[in-house]
């Protein structure tokens, strides 16, 4: 089936990134989010990454243009309804995802594929609540999107081989690599990603190290890009715990236990970036650590 417009449901981080690469790869984007202000940062933080790439020369100033007048954003999820593929973007909380697509359903054209970029949700008890378990499945991007290079594909019980050639045909035309992985909480990466996050929280709850010190741990003496506190921060905090909750109650595993420092700042509405206070405090000029 030919895919060429694309519905993307949540305009936060991942959202927009994926309005971005999408569009940068010649897709329509029609983008919906449940504010006006939504929207319109969204827009925004699109315009911003796409002249930093121009600035870097990774692409034409033309086809930054380009890519911009190929997005629409709209409040009404009718209007995302008449696209080919939908990836739902909105925030990792299963009630929220289940409320969006009971509403979209009846919008949707019969061949629509829907498709859910969770980071740690059961496809499976997703589609069961709509009308096409057969054509719908997980899309996991990570984030940065415009900068990282996988995407995680999941196949629910029920998802058919032409919806999974089709994402993976998605995947393929944005120049990344799809990974494919069984429908069990948290898939691959964040299997393996957030307790290692949960981890070094702990590590800091227990007064083994500071956050400064975790991360420049990890940064030095493991190679990663960025230290796990950091890491946490850019991801969100609400989404970290939310995934740590779907690996306790999934896989029923005390070794998933979030740890209570986690729930902690998650309470307190200490995000990380998107809300300018995590593990570190983002309000000055460098992030200074909170504990
Ligand atoms: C939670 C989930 O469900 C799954 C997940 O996503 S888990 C999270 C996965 N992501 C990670 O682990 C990210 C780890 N961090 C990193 O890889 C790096 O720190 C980073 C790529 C984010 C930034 O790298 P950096 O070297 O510190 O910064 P910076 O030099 O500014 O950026 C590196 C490149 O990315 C580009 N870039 C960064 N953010 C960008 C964005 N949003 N849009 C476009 N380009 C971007 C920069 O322009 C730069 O490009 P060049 O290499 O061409 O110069
Ligand atoms: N952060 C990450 O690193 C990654 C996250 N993901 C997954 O992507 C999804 C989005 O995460 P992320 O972008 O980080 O989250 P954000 O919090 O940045 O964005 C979520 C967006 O969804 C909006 N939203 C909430 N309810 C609805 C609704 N009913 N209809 C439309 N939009 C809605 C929110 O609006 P408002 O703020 O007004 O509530 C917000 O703008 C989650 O499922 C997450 O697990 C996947 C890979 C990586």
């Amino acid at each position: 089936m030919i895919i060429q417009k694309i519905g993307i449901i949540g305009a936060g981080q991942m959202g927009n990134g994926i309005a971005h690469v999408m569009a940068l790869a010649g897709y329509d984007v029609v983008l919906n989010d449940v504010s006006q202000e939504a929207l319109d940062s969204a827009i925004v933080a699109i315009e911003k990454n796409l002249t930093r790439q121009v600035s870097k020369e990774k692409i034409t100033s033309d086809a930054m243009s380009t890519a911009m007048a190929r997005i629409t954003s709209t409040l009404t999820l009718a209007d995302v309804g008449k696209t080919d593929l939908v990836i739902e973007a909105a925030t990792e909380r299963e009630a929220v995802k289940q409320a969006i697509f009971d509403e979209l359903l009846p919008h949707l054209q019969p061949h629509t594929i829907l498709t859910s970029n969770t980071s740690s949700i059961s496809i499976t008890r997703l589609a069961s609540r709509t009308d096409r378990p057969e054509r719908f499945m997980g899309f996991h991007f990570m984030n940065p999107v415009p900068v990282m290079q996988l995407v995680e594909l999941i196949r629910g019980i029920a998802t058919d081989q032409d919806t999974y050639a089709a994402c993976h045909a998605v995947v393929e035309r944005l120049g990344k690599t799809a990974a494919s992985a069984e429908d069990f909480p948290a898939f691959i990466v964040n299997r393996i990603l957030m307790p290692m996050i949960n981890e070094a929280v702990y590590t800091l709850y227990e007064g083994v190290g500071s956050v400064q010190s975790i991360d420049l741990s990890m940064k030095l003496g493991a190679n990663h890009p960025m230290g796990p506190l950091e890491l946490a921060d850019f991801i969100g905090l609400d989404t970290c715990l939310a995934i740590m909750n779907v690996l306790h109650d999934g896989l029923a595993d005390t070794k998933y236990r979030p740890c209570p420092l986690l729930t902690k700042y998650v309470e307190a509405g200490w995000l990380g970036r998107k809300t300018q206070r995590g593990f570190y405090d983002y309000r000055g000029e460098t992030p200074v650590p909170t504990r």
